[in-house]
């Protein structure tokens, strides 16, 4: 059963589509992330769930029952859901048991007489969050992370339908964003929590979601494993919202639909790449994507075309190099990042070769391709040997 339908939601503030026609369903238990840049509809989205904005249009069912269509509206104290905010917004002058404690205590729950098993489920969730034995501090005794996890305790001990969590990392270092994910990871799969994390935050999206729903003004763009959208990215936004990416103008030279395609960049031997769900026809224009960790360079004596280039810059970072590559064809240059056990200085003339089946043709229909562009004005023939499959 899903335990959260959203059905064609949508939502506007005046001329504003803060949301517009969110299809999805999540599974009881699954991890989703809203992914996006500042303003693409994601605390929207989260509000609406939690019963703070009425949709516009469309329906939100959670666990089998409608809380918002044009007819009903279940206020947020009736939906049971758990909101962790960014700002943790603790009680000062309360301990962190009693701030735990206090979101139970408003919920039916006291009413129902469960109110003498209080302690014990605040120190069960104390436990839960790995913070066993420091119920009776208060809040300023603490640091960020570990206001963050009573926060995120505060949420859970309501054994909410669904945790919800608004970029709730923001405020910390990067270690202890690092540790903390892990920690919300662990939470969510250990006590099978469906819920719903919002972040701008890329490594957020891939290391907690199930799913990542990829957000753009309101837009869903694609919906999908971390995985899939890392591998398989619809189109540039999306892919650039996952990591870096070189977009590269190819032709396709034979392709089955749904399986693996195999494209021509430049004057190069056909390379294997990800296909896209519909066939393509031989002899399309089309876009790949590819991650710079799937290229690699092969020194040359001298640039040999135009689909050779030139090292730019070499960033030398230990493990890694990464290289910023001028190529005449391209439009924009290639970044490329190599193991670091021969780093090429700046000025190499280079070749480039794609890794098989590691780009991905990306679903651009009615987007200018500013790469190909660049390749229809270079005239020049170009060296079989300068674009090849490794
Ligand atoms: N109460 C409101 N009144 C008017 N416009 C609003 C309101 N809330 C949000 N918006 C607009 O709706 C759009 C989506 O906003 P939303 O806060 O959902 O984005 P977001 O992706 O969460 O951004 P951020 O990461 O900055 O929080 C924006 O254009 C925003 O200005």
């Amino acid at each position: 059963m899903s335990d959260l339908i959203f059905d064609d939601v949508h939502k506007n503030f005046g001329e504003v589509p803060a949301v517009a026609g969110l299809d999805l369903r999540i599974a009881a238990g699954e991890s989703v992330v809203l992914l996006g840049p500042s303003g693409c509809g994601k605390t929207t989205t989260l509000r609406m769930v939690a019963g703070f904005e009425r949709p516009t249009r469309g329906s939100i069912a959670l666990g089998g029952s409608v809380v918002a269509d044009r007819a009903v509206f279940v206020p947020p104290e009736h939906r049971d859901v758990g909101v962790v905010f960014q700002s943790y917004a603790l009680w000062p002058h309360l301990t962190v048991a009693d701030n735990i404690g206090f979101g139970l205590t408003v919920r039916r729950r006291k009413a129902s007489g469960a109110r003498k098993g209080l302690a014990a489920r605040v120190a069960a969730t104390l436990e839960q969050v790995q913070l066993d034995g420091l119920g009776e501090r208060y809040p300023h005794e603490l640091s960020g992370g570990q206001q963050q996890r009573v926060a995120l305790a505060r949420a859970l001990i309501t054994d909410p339908k669904v945790l919800l969590l608004d970029e709730p990392l923001s405020n910390l270092d990067t270690r202890l964003r690092e540790d903390m994910r892990l920690e919300i990871r662990r939470i969510q799969r250990e006590f099978d929590i469906t819920m719903i994390y919002i972040t701008h935050d890329r490594i957020e999206a891939l290391a907690l979601a199930d799913r990542i729903v990829g957000l753009k003004q309101g837009n869903v763009q694609q919906i999908g494993s971390p995985a899939e959208l890392y591998q398989r990215p619809r189109n540039r936004f999306v892919a650039l919202s996952l990591g870096q990416a070189n977009f590269l103008p190819a032709v396709v030279t034979s392709s089955h639909g749904g399986t693996d395609a195999r494209v021509r960049l430049g004057s190069g031997e056909p390379v294997a790449v990800r296909g896209t769900e519909a066939p393509l026809p031989e002899g399309e224009d089309v876009t790949v994507c590819v991650r710079p960790v799937d290229l690699t360079l092969t020194e040359l004596d001298r640039q040999e075309g135009p689909w050779t280039g030139t090292v730019r810059e070499s960033v030398f970072l230990g493990d890694e190099v990464h290289y910023v590559v001028d190529i005449p064809a391209l439009a924009e240059p290639l970044r490329v990042v190599e193991r670091a056990h021969r780093p090429l200085a700046h000025g190499t003339a280079v070749s480039f070769a794609v890794a098989p089946l590691a780009a991905s043709v990306l679903d651009e229909t009615g987007t200018p391709a500013t790469n190909t562009d660049a390749l229809a004005a270079t005239a020049a023939p170009r060296p079989d040997s300068a674009v090849s499959s490794r």
